[in-house]
């Protein structure tokens, strides 16, 4: 399997008025090409803070990121992002809040429409491409983002709960389309979720991180094939393996307040 993205001896100190948080602690791991991956952990581990520096949006205190051998230095257009806030542009319609990307690229106007039309029909919003983001419920929203994230065809996609603000239905169909999306596109996915459900329900590989600092605590290879069924023995013993690890860490950060 070949290494996408390597996070190497990775801490990140968080200073701000005389004070000293400390956020991450030595973290070191490899995503592979075309897994999905995602970070679990109590609120406040530094789950956010990862994500960010792989995206270049902040820099590590020591360590480094890694994508595809080059070190991340600030953000790039080979790593897309979706935050749990849909952050579209709202004076922009579908379409063109989906063509933003490639026209910073330089992409021809009838070229770029043609890969945005190919995004948002991926993504079931075929026939809104006039629509503005006002028009839209929060789900569609959602996919607005996700489709203007592939249309720049990433490297890697990082995730920060993107479906958190969803209802639960809403949230398991845009589960679905994200994996027929993933299988087809052959994306690498590095994905942030509280739910142990969704994480279960998703990934090649759950990485369980410490109360803060966070550390890697616990890499669980979930080992089920695809659709997966949320109802099964198995599926459920994950979900209380994850649980189990998870737990004291929900209790220690319940602790630091
Ligand atoms: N810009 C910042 N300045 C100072 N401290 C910060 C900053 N960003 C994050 N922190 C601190 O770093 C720690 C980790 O924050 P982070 O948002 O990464 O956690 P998280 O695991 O994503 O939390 P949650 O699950 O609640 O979203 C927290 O203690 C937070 O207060």
């Amino acid at each position: 399997m070949k290494v996408k993205l390597k996070v190497e001896n990775l801490s990140k100190v968080f200073e701000f008025n005389g004070n000293r948080v400390k956020a991450l602690d030595n973290i070191n791991l490899e995503v592979y090409e075309n897994e999905f991956l995602t970070v679990m952990g109590p609120s406040g581990c530094g789950k956010t803070t990862l994500l960010r520096i792989i995206a270049g949006l902040d820099y590590p205190t020591e360590g480094k990121v890694l994508l595809d051998g080059r070190e991340v230095k600030g953000p790039g257009a080979d790593r897309g992002v979706v935050f749990q806030q849909y952050t579209l542009m709202p004076w922009r319609t579908v379409l063109k809040n989906v063509t933003f990307g490639l026209e910073l690229k330089g992409i021809p106007k009838k070229e770029r429409i043609e890969i945005a039309k190919k995004f948002i029909k991926m993504v079931g919003l075929e026939g809104f491409e006039d629509a503005y983001p006002y028009q839209l419920s929060g789900g569609m929203q959602q996919r607005v983002a996700i489709a203007r994230t592939l249309a720049n065809n990433p490297e890697i996609v990082l995730m920060d709960e993107p479906f958190a603000a969803l209802d639960a239905q809403t949230r398991n169909i845009l589960q679905n389309e994200l994996l027929k999306i993933w299988e087809k596109e052959k994306k690498t996915v590095f994905f942030v979720t509280h739910s142990v459900d969704e994480a279960v329900y998703l990934s090649d590989r759950v990485v369980v991180l410490t109360a803060r600092p966070g550390k890697i605590k616990e890499i669980v290879e979930i080992d089920l094939k695809r659709p997966r069924d949320r109802t099964s023995i198995e599926f459920l013993e994950y979900r209380r393996k994850i649980l189990d690890i998870l737990g004291d860490e929900v209790l220690k950060s319940l602790k630091q307040g």
